[in-house]
């Protein structure tokens, strides 16, 4: 085939490659899918208003992260078992962040461990004065609290710079692929970040009665679904690391990640993957900007795909985003290789969507550079 141009091409020669049980996992939103579509569909119908002749010969793209300086706002989001898309997994994510000078964020249930993340990041690191190991651990509170609390010193110990706590999990969404025909993790991967056995769950385990998936069944044996703020509080009285909360949707929600002390929130709906009707992530953004008032930073994933998108997120109160299925499907698609170009295919077209826009740094990305489209119809 000739060259991908963009991320679709990307994810159609992977949705090819992938083995039917992986392609349905990564692939699956909850229910109808109504918020996974939306995601997307969402940033359809924003549109850029450009200004001209405001020299954008230099683009600036970089931009500052809990106190450091990113090379691009476009980051690594944390996903479970990437070494289902190729046996390079997380690595193949890390090395990708780290070369494109951006934040990596690793899953509590990944199939590389933290340790092994954190030396492929420091290997890497020092290669390049451009290079950046800006890593960030993603945390499920697990019922279990001495489990947790493992996590969270390993991964403080390893070099990350911040702790997320996903807040949008108590228990698995209804993802209907998963429970039609259950999940099952291949054999020879593991949940690296656990060595007791128990958490590599068996096919057996799939059978037993209806929605028996191992996923959801993991998630309701596993993780506590009766957290509160308190626990949030928890697990900053646990480290020194910055702790932020992923899986804001409401304004209320972002206020109190602001009073409860928390470095910053990623406005997410875990990729359509949770409660279907959510809005969509862009959808969700503004008014937890204009709540939030720029106390702490806010993130935002779900249904990025192009430089635009990204664009509209910064002009919306995003500082930065990440992408989840993106690093899926570039890992499928060409492994450590895949990761690199799918970046640098977003990066280029995010610098373009700046040049174009009239913006020389993200400071010129604002709310007068958005307006809804013409075609939007409020669904209300
Ligand atoms: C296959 C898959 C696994 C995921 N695993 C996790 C996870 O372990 N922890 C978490 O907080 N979010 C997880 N997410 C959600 C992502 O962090 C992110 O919110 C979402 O993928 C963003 O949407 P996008 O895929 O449209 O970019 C997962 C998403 C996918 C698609
Ligand atoms: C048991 C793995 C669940 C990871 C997750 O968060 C997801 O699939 O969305």
């Amino acid at each position: 085939m000739s060259r991908v141009s963009c991320i679709a091409d990307i994810e159609k020669i992977a949705l090819d490659k992938l083995p039917r049980n992986a392609r349905n996992y990564y692939t699956s939103g909850s229910q109808d899918m109504i918020t996974l579509h939306e995601n997307q569909d969402s940033f359809d119908r924003i549109q850029i208003r450009p200004r001209v002749l405001m020299d954008v010969e230099k683009v600036d793209m970089t931009v500052k992260v809990l106190g450091e300086t990113a090379a691009s706002p476009i980051f690594v989001a944390a996903s479970a078992l990437q070494k289902m898309a190729d046996p390079i997994g997380e690595i193949g994510g890390i090395r990708g962040a780290v070369r494109h000078g951006v934040v990596h964020s690793l899953s509590s249930i990944s199939t590389a461990s933290i340790e092994e993340v954190g030396d492929a990041a420091k290997a890497l690191v020092g290669t390049d004065p451009s290079f950046r190991d800006m890593r960030w651990f993603q945390l499920y509170i697990y019922k279990d609290r001495s489990k947790t609390l493992n996590l969270i010193q390993r991964a403080t110990k390893s070099g990350c710079k911040a702790i997320i706590v996903t807040v949008d999990t108590p228990y698995l969404g209804r993802r209907l692929p998963d429970i039609r025909e259950p999940f099952e993790m291949p054999a020879h991967l593991s949940l690296a970040n656990f060595k007791t056995g128990e958490e590599k769950l068996t096919d057996d385990e799939n059978t037993d009665s209806e929605n028996a998936s191992w996923l959801a069944k993991y998630f309701t044996e596993e993780i506590d679904a009766s957290l509160t703020w308190d626990d949030v509080a928890w697990v900053k009285s646990q480290t020194t690391l910055p702790v932020l909360v992923k899986g804001v949707l409401s304004a209320e929600d972002a206020v109190l990640a602001v009073q409860n002390g928390c470095s910053g929130i990623i406005v997410s709906n875990h990729g359509g993957r949770q409660l279907d009707s959510a809005p969509s992530t862009i959808d969700a953004l503004y008014p937890i900007a204009k709540a939030v008032n720029k106390r702490i930073p806010i993130y935002l994933d779900g249904g990025i795909r192009r430089g635009t998108d990204v664009f509209k997120a910064i002009a919306l109160g995003a500082d930065a985003i990440f992408v989840g299925r993106p690093v899926l499907w570039a890992l499928a698609y060409d492994g450590e290789n895949g990761v690199n170009v799918m970046l640098d295919i977003l990066v280029e077209e995010f610098r373009m969507a700046m040049a174009l826009a009239g913006c020389r740094s993200i400071k010129d990305i604002n709310i007068d550079r958005v307006m809804k489209s013409s075609k939007y119809t409020p669904k209300l």
